[in-house]
């Protein structure tokens, strides 16, 4: 008989909103070079672009999208596609040490078909939301963090009565992983800054979020 043993155990941290799973300094520096090279190649087959709101208001943050669909928005409203808006072209497939710590973290039964891949520089942030666009709302949403570290606001998903509690701030520094799942799958959430020069992970600074959804 062999003897079972236990997988290393992963660095979770608790969190005060149920369903949002942080996972801090989960990519080491050589994991974050090598994720960074992967989704480096495929930008060069699916260059960064500047999408706009359906308002028509350009988005401080630059996006690419890795997968079967990519989030996608312009005037015509917020969707997933299975093609580039500016080239034409199907997505890249998305690297696989993001699909190997999807299963690893989530459980999730099938993998993802979408990673949405955000560039902050600068004076970049994204607005609170939810990610609501996927077909089966149920289905984790997971995101690692690159470069340089990013206030990240989070809040419970609005009540039946259409109430939001209160948010609070966590930072997501370079290698971080987190999750929004179960009761936390609809939070609300945003960025609302970076802490300019706090890595140098990435050329140029900034700050590179990689965000796996199951979209369709
Ligand atoms: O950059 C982040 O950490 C969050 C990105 C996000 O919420 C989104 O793209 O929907
Ligand atoms: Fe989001």
């Amino acid at each position: 008989m062999t003897s079972q043993i236990p997988p290393p155990a992963l660095p979770e941290t608790p969190t005060a909103l149920p369903g949002f799973r942080l996972w801090p300094g989960l990519l080491d520096a050589a994991a974050q070079g090598e994720l960074l090279a992967q989704v480096q190649a495929g930008l060069d087959a699916a260059p960064l672009y500047r999408p706009t709101t359906p308002g028509g208001r350009p988005f401080s943050v630059r996006m690419s999208n890795f997968g079967a669909v990519g989030w996608v928005s312009d005037r015509a409203g917020y969707r997933y596609q299975p093609t580039h808006p500016m080239t034409g072209a199907p997505w890249p497939a998305i690297p696989a040490p993001l699909l190997s710590l999807w299963d690893a973290l989530t459980g999730w039964p099938s993998p993802p078909d979408a990673c949405l891949v955000n560039l902050y520089q600068g004076e970049a942030k994204m607005g609170l939301h939810q990610d609501k666009d996927e077909r089966d709302l149920t289905a984790p949403v997971l995101s690692v963090s690159l470069g340089d570290t990013a206030v990240f606001r989070i809040g419970p998903a609005p009540d039946e009565t259409g109430k939001s509690g209160a948010t609070s701030t966590v930072r997501l520094a370079s290698g971080d992983v987190c999750a929004l799942t179960g009761p936390a799958r609809l939070a609300r959430h945003g960025i609302d800054r970076l802490l300019a020069g706090s890595s140098r992970l990435l050329p140029d600074g900034g700050r590179i979020n990689l965000t796996l959804r199951v979209a369709g």
